[in-house]
């Protein structure tokens, strides 16, 4: 295919497409892994390779066969490593999640009104339920997931598969519900678990009062793409969990509005 031909360089449209491809490869693999321990990895890989070329370059025979050899089994060992990274990168390609993650190509295609109002409807038993939880004092963690990876939630959870409806989860997190430990997890419009145990984050710079409730929010948003609606029982506060980050007293106004971006 023709393209631009600047004597010493010869770029065709073929080689635009392939830089834009590897551009966006390289985009979606950070999304997946940024927050996750898989950056540190990453950067230990990184720094092994450079080492590698500095020692091979300085003819060092004796550590560039040991790096050689390390790096000949690396391929097994980055599978083996990075396996929960791969799984929900493959997850993310087979649920067409590209275009459902960008919602403005939604509501390009399909009107943003549109988009806005079937959001709203989605979002506002939950606000109800969060309303009624923080005015009762009731415990509770919701969590939204884009890709509910079944693996990852089978083995701590029981199954619900319900439509979301504001009186399914105020009865959930009742004190009195067999179901009322541990989170309930909403995704693709459903209540998908409730009584998960998630990952506790090992962050020891959070207010001395996040228990484990908060941790378990925390956690999950830090290991997955998940963002976590905390209510605690003591003081009926809301906190939004994402990324690992976590933001305090948040109203329902707030809170409508980063459900409105997230989920
Ligand atoms: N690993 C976990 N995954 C999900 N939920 C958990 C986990 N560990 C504890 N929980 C939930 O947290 C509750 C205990 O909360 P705890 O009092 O320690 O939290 P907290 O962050 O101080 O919140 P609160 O302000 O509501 O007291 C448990 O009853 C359980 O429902």
């Amino acid at each position: 295919m023709k393209g631009f031909d600047f004597d010493f360089l010869k770029i065709s449209v073929t080689d635009v497409v392939d830089i834009v491809l590897v551009a966006l490869l390289i985009y979606y693999v950070y999304t997946l892994i940024r927050n996750t321990l898989a950056v540190n990895l990453l950067v230990g890989m990184f720094i092994i390779t450079v080492f590698y070329w500095v020692v091979k370059g300085l003819h060092m025979e004796l550590l560039t066969t040991i790096i050689e050899k390390f790096m000949s089994v690396g391929i097994i060992a980055l599978i083996v490593i990075f396996h929960p990274e791969i799984r929900r990168f493959l997850l993310m390609i087979g649920k067409n999640a590209f275009l459902q993650k960008n919602k403005a190509w939604w509501g390009y295609l399909f009107g943003r009104k549109e988009i806005e109002r079937n959001n709203l409807t989605r979002i506002k038993p939950i606000i109800d339920a969060c309303k009624t939880m923080k005015k009762t004092r009731t415990g509770a963690l919701i969590v939204f997931v884009k890709f509910y990876d079944e693996q990852f939630f089978a083995n701590s959870c029981e199954v619900v598969d319900a439509k979301i409806s504001k009186r399914l989860l105020e009865s959930i997190f009742q004190k009195n519900s067999p179901l009322h430990d541990g989170a309930v997890v909403i995704s693709e419009n459903k209540i998908k678990s409730a009584s998960c145990i998630l990952p506790l984050t090992d962050n020891d710079q959070l207010p001395s009062q996040f228990g484990l409730r908060h941790r378990a929010g925390i956690g999950v948003s830090e290991t997955t793409d998940a963002v976590a609606v905390i209510i605690s029982e003591e003081t009926g506060e809301i906190s939004y969990a994402k990324q690992g980050r976590v933001r305090m007293n948040v109203s329902f106004g707030e809170l409508e509005k980063l459900l409105n971006k997230d989920f």
